[in-house]
């Protein structure tokens, strides 16, 4: 029997591993973290870097300005947003891909056992380094698959669209807009969008995400001395500022998980017995929950009600304190000004506009208790919507036939607890479905030290998103 293009294409793939991990090491070299000023130039080469490798496939681009942020005290220049074509054969049907070029911070000191900028595969093939799995892994698979087909002498099977920007970790300045603007321009003729921004749900089992939890991140100031003081000359005399802070903090989130800002529950959608009955059918189990986070600390002993506070139910995050004393030592000082950073994970039906108008009224009683002389402001540094998708659509089917050619095996549905902002605004904008199909694993340590994706992941998830596109062509699309 003649062999299929897509045949050749997956043996082309299992073929040229290590060129993909090369690549991947390239990438990862380049530490693009959006959040941190010092870093910005590097976010800007990682753009660089893949606007070289749309010019050496041929891939038509921009490299699109969209403006300045202020970050610091300090406005900088916003990481261009890099619109790539390949294809525009008005019989074929055309994807959208979108995927992030920024990373989260990563230093060695945090923990890492090899430093986070250069890819270090193991013994077991795992492939570690900051943005493996979020999201250059993913990201260099579009690529990958464009090469592929042109080494083989062979067409894509649809018109690609791309869109990777560089701010996604940090609230995707800059983004909305530009699709807002290009939604009938360059986003024209979008027949879906596939993104691979996630993680299987576990370590074995591949799946498709049609949900999105939402956020809200806040930085709570509290500042008070016009100068950092010493505790044994001032201790006892001033009001405090970490003190305050502290104390707020701690008003925000019980230990069981259970959020404390009055009313925040209010809009959060009522669970159906036909959705409470999903739960119990996917294929999750807790020690997978466990050997993630490398404890078993878990809050809830189920499967059902761990994935239900997952993905449907909000939560509180403290992440940290900006200003506070944190290195070695014992340097007993008092902190001048503190900004503790905090998020709120959100669900239907919650509102990002309320959900800061509650945070803000509740911080600000708080405070009024506390009879202290210090200043406290609150603000949502940047917020996203939940996100919740038709997974009956096509585009699914596409991906569910796609996991079954690759890995044998019908993927699980889920939902995510994690936020992607562009995925609403792509699903309302374009008028299009949006589908989330990962590549990385459950385990995979995204935002966390020692990062990986598994070599493994890296070619299968390369196979799984070109065999998607082949699905898409072949699928009845209405
Ligand atoms: N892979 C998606 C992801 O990690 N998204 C981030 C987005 C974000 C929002 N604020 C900071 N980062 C997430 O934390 O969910
Ligand atoms: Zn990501
Ligand atoms: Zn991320």
């Amino acid at each position: 029997m003649a062999t299929t293009n897509l045949e050749k294409f997956l043996e082309y793939v299992e073929n040229n591993q290590e060129h993909y991990v090369q690549r991947l090491r390239e990438a990862v070299a380049i530490p693009s973290v959006s959040s941190d000023a010092a870093y910005r130039e590097h976010v800007f080469k990682m753009g660089e870097y893949l606007g070289k490798l749309c010019e050496s496939l041929g891939i038509s681009y921009e490299a699109r300005d969209v403006g300045t942020q202020e970050l610091d005290g300090k406005t900088l220049q916003l990481p261009p947003i890099i619109l790539g074509t390949y294809g525009n054969d008005p019989n074929k049907p055309t994807i959208l891909v979108y995927g992030h070029y920024d990373v989260q911070p990563a230093l060695l000191e945090d923990g890492w056992s090899s430093d986070p900028w250069v890819l270090t595969e193991d013994s077991s093939g795992r492939l570690m380094g900051r943005g493996a799995t979020d999201d250059k892994g993913p990201v260099l698979t579009w690529f990958n698959i464009i090469e592929a087909h042109q080494k083989l002498g062979l067409e894509l099977p649809v018109n690609l669209k791309m869109c990777f920007e560089g701010m996604e970790e940090s609230g995707s300045e800059g983004l909305d807009e530009l699709i807002q603007q290009e939604a009938d321009k360059y986003f024209k003729g979008v027949d879906a969008v596939c993104i691979s921004d996630n993680y299987w749900l576990g370590i074995t089992k591949p799946c498709l995400t049609y949900g999105l939890r939402g956020i809200s991140y806040f930085k709570l100031t509290v500042s008070g001395p016009g100068k950092d003081l010493h505790s044994g000359v001032f201790g006892g005399t001033v009001y405090e500022p970490m003190t305050d802070l502290t104390y707020l903090m701690g008003k925000l989130v019980k230990p069981d998980g259970t959020l404390l800002v009055p009313g925040i529950y209010d809009n959060v959608a009522a669970l159906t017995e036909e959705e409470k009955a999903i739960y119990g059918k996917i294929d999750f189990k807790m020690h997978e929950l466990h050997a993630a986070v490398e404890s078993d600390t878990s809050i809830y002993s189920s499967e059902s009600e761990t994935l239900m506070y997952r993905w449907r139910y909000p939560s509180l995050s403290l992440h940290g304190i900006e200003g506070a004393f944190s290195a070695p030592g014992a340097k007993t000082v008092i902190p001048a000004k503190v900004h503790g950073k905090f998020s709120i994970r959100s669900v239907p039906n919650m509102d990002p506009e309320r959900i800061t108008e509650l945070v803000t009224k509740y911080l600000n009683d708080e405070f009024a208790k506390l009879g202290t002389k210090n200043k406290m402001t609150v603000e949502c540094i940047h917020g996203a919507k939940p996100w919740v998708s038709n997974p009956d659509h096509w585009n699914y089917v596409a991906a569910a036939k796609a996991t079954e050619t690759v890995f044998n095996v019908k993927p699980d549905l889920t939902r995510e607890g994690g936020s992607i902002p562009v995925t609403l605004t792509f699903q309302d904008a374009l008028n299009t479905n949006v589908l989330l199909l990962p590549v990385g694993r459950g385990d995979d340590g995204a935002h966390s030290i020692n990062e990986k994706l598994d070599k493994s992941n890296l070619v299968s998830g390369t196979k799984l998103l070109g065999a998607y596109l082949y699905e898409v062509a072949a699928i009845e699309r209405k």
